[in-house]
Parts: structure tokens; C-alpha cells; sequence
């Protein structure tokens, strides 16, 4: 795991000690949008996506690639799930990852250097590339999300029915998307990759207050904003269903089990079994990523057997 410092890749840890233990996340560096007239237009086949099967961040565009029918339109590439001290890189070998497909590079970190030869910050995933200008749109996987409901809709096949970001919901999608990214999405990474106890007892306190916020919620209504799914809940699910089989061992948020809570139990399940969904959700790339990329955490790199999931039970949600 490292990071570009103008351009040259340097191997090395998040820095926790400048920060009392606290895990800090880096702000996003490539921020553009694709619009009609602008540099980036809507075209087909022009961009392509690089992810982690892993990431709960890169889960959330390939959701969305998915649901939106944006799969004939923008391809993806695959990395393998160690991230090691060359960070992300391809190996078409292991099941479920890819080769780079555009540039047949080995590590991501190349991609990024072909974007800007001087960038400086994190090599991280979803990325989205543009062919034509021969660089990264965006690496902010809420704008990319964003970007795969609304930009694309004038693209034959691409389903203008669905908005994941509907106007009359925005308000209060924004309102759940901001608590729930704090406290769940980057929460768990808080947790995880707290190196003071005080910090992490912060980082799981928060993280379970809203736990049991979103219990309550899930008891009074179908999905997070009412009876519609939303890009609310593909953000929520992306972490939901890496939180048995990871973060409650490896990042020690061990206080519940998402199985524990009646409601966001029923929910994940409810989320998993919508059409096209369980093709994204890849368990495998999810706990290898996680137990042996982190060594400061996992040592021994040994990814355990459990927890035994069933996510196609009956989830009991509505009709
Ligand atoms: N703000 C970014 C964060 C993405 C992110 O942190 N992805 C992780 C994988 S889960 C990554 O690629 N980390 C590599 C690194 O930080 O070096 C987003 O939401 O798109």
C-alpha cells in the first residue's frame, strides 16, 4: 500500500501518528463530470471503470453501472484483491479479476501516472478513465454513482426509468448519506485502522449509535427514504455486506452482527436479492482484500473460514 508523490510511487502506510491514532481519509483528487458539452460528453465505449471487487466504494459504481444498464457502454477492469506494496495491481489468473484492460499494465499505480505523470496522492478505486482525452474523469465513487444515474440516459438500452437520485428525495437522501458515510461507510474504516484505543472506541461508539439508528429506521419504512430504493441504500448495502465477514473480526467492530438486528438484517437480504445485484457482490475478492493486505492488522495473513452467510434467505420485507 502506497501512494504518487509527484508522479513516483512510494510505498507507505496511512499516517496515524500526526493524528492521535485517528484514521483520516485523503481527499479525492480527480473530481470531473461528463456532461453534453463539456469535456467529457456521454459516449459509448469512451470510458471505462477500474475497480476492486473488494471496495465497498467501487461496489457502489458497478451497482449503479449495473442497475442502470451501462454495461454494453463503459467497461471495467478487475484488479487482483491483495493490495500490496506496489498497491493495486492485475492478474488475470485469479478468478473474478482482470487484466488492465485498456493498457495491459500490472499495477494500477501506471494508470494513474498515465492520467497525470505528476499526480500526487492515492491510487485508489473506482476510477474512471477517459479514452479520448487519455485521462481519469473521476475517482470519487459518489460522484460516480451520481454520474451513472443521470449522465448516460440518452445511450440506447440505458434505463431512464430508474433514478437512484430522485428531486423530491434529494434533501433527505443527502441528510442519510452524510450520516451514514461518517459513521458506517468511513466508520468501519475508523475503526479498523484506529491506531490509539481511544480513537477506536470513538469510531465503533459512533458507528453502532447509528447502527441502531438505522435499525429503527428499516422498522418504519421498506428502504432508507420510503418505499423506493435510492442510491441512499446501494451506499449503505456496499458496507452491510462486507460486515459479518469482515469488519465485525478484522476492523473489530465486534459489538453486533448485522444478523443481530432483525430490520438491517432483512434489509441486506432484501438489497442482495434485487435483480443483478448478487453478480456484483463477490465474497471471495471481498475477505482475501481485507485479511491479507493489511499486515499491520492481520499479521499472518490468514483469512478466516467463517461466518457461514445465507443472503438468498427469505428477507420478510414487503412485498
Ligand atoms: N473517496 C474514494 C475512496 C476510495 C478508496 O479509498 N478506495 C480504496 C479501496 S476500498 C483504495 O483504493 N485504497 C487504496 C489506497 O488508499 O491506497 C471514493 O469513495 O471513491
Amino acid at each position: 500500500m502506497g501512494l504518487l508523490i509527484d508522479g513516483v510511487w512510494h510505498d507507505q502506510w496511512y499516517d496515524t501518528e500526526s493524528t492521535g491514532g485517528r484514521f483520516e481519509r485523503p481527499a479525492t483528487v480527480f473530481r470531473n463530470w461528463i456532461t453534453p458539452d463539456g469535456d467529457h460528453p456521454p459516449v459509448s465505449g469512451r470510458y471505462h471503470l477500474y475497480v476492486s471487487l473488494a471496495c465497498p466504494w467501487a461496489h457502489r459504481a458497478l451497482i449503479v453501472r449495473r442497475l442502470k444498464g451501462l454495461e454494453a457502454h463503459i467497461g471495467v477492469s478487475v484488479v487482483h484483491p491483495y493490495m500490496g506494496s506496489g498497491g493495486w495491481h492485475f492478474d488475470a489468473s485469479y478468478p473474478g479479476a482482470t487484466a488492465d484492460e485498456l493498457f495491459g499494465l500490472d499495477y494500477l499505480h501506471a494508470v494513474y501516472q498515465k492520467a497525470d505523470p505528476h499526480y500526487t496522492g492515492r491510487v485508489t478505486v473506482p476510477a474512471l478513465w477517459d479514452k479520448v482525452r487519455g485521462t481519469l474523469v473521476s475517482n470519487e465513487s459518489a460522484d460516480l454513482v451520481r454520474i451513472f444515474n443521470e449522465a448516460f440516459n440518452d445511450l440506447p438500452g440505458v434505463d431512464t426509468g430508474l433514478d437512484l437520485y430522485p428531486a423530491d428525495r434529494a434533501a433527505l437522501i443527502d441528510a442519510l448519506n452524510e450520516r451514514i458515510y461518517h459513521a458506517v461507510n468511513n466508520g468501519v474504516y475508523k475503526a479498523g485502522f484506529a491506531t490509539a484505543q481511544a480513537a477506536y472506541e470513538e469510531a465503533v461508539g459512533e458507528l453502532f449509535t447509528a447502527l441502531d439508528e438505522l435499525e429503527a429506521r428499516l422498522g418504519d419504512h421498506r428502504y432508507l427514504t420510503g418505499d423506493a430504493i435510492t442510491e441512499a441504500d446501494w451506499r449503505l448495502f456496499t458496507t452491510l455486506v462486507r460486515f459479518d465477514p469482515v469488519y465485525v473480526g478484522h476492523f473489530k467492530c465486534n459489538r453486533r452482527r448485522i444478523a443481530d438486528y432483525p430490520n438491517l438484517g432483512g434489509y441486506l437480504r432484501d438489497l442482495y436479492q434485487q435483480p443483478g445485484i448478487a453478480g456484483t457482490v463477490n465474497i471471495d475478492h471481498i475477505k482475501r482484500h481485507y485479511y491479507t493486505s493489511h499486515p499491520m492488522i492481520n499479521p499472518t495473513g490468514v483469512i478466516p473460514v467463517g461466518p457461514v452467510l445465507d443472503l438468498t434467505a427469505p428477507h420478510g420485507r414487503g412485498a
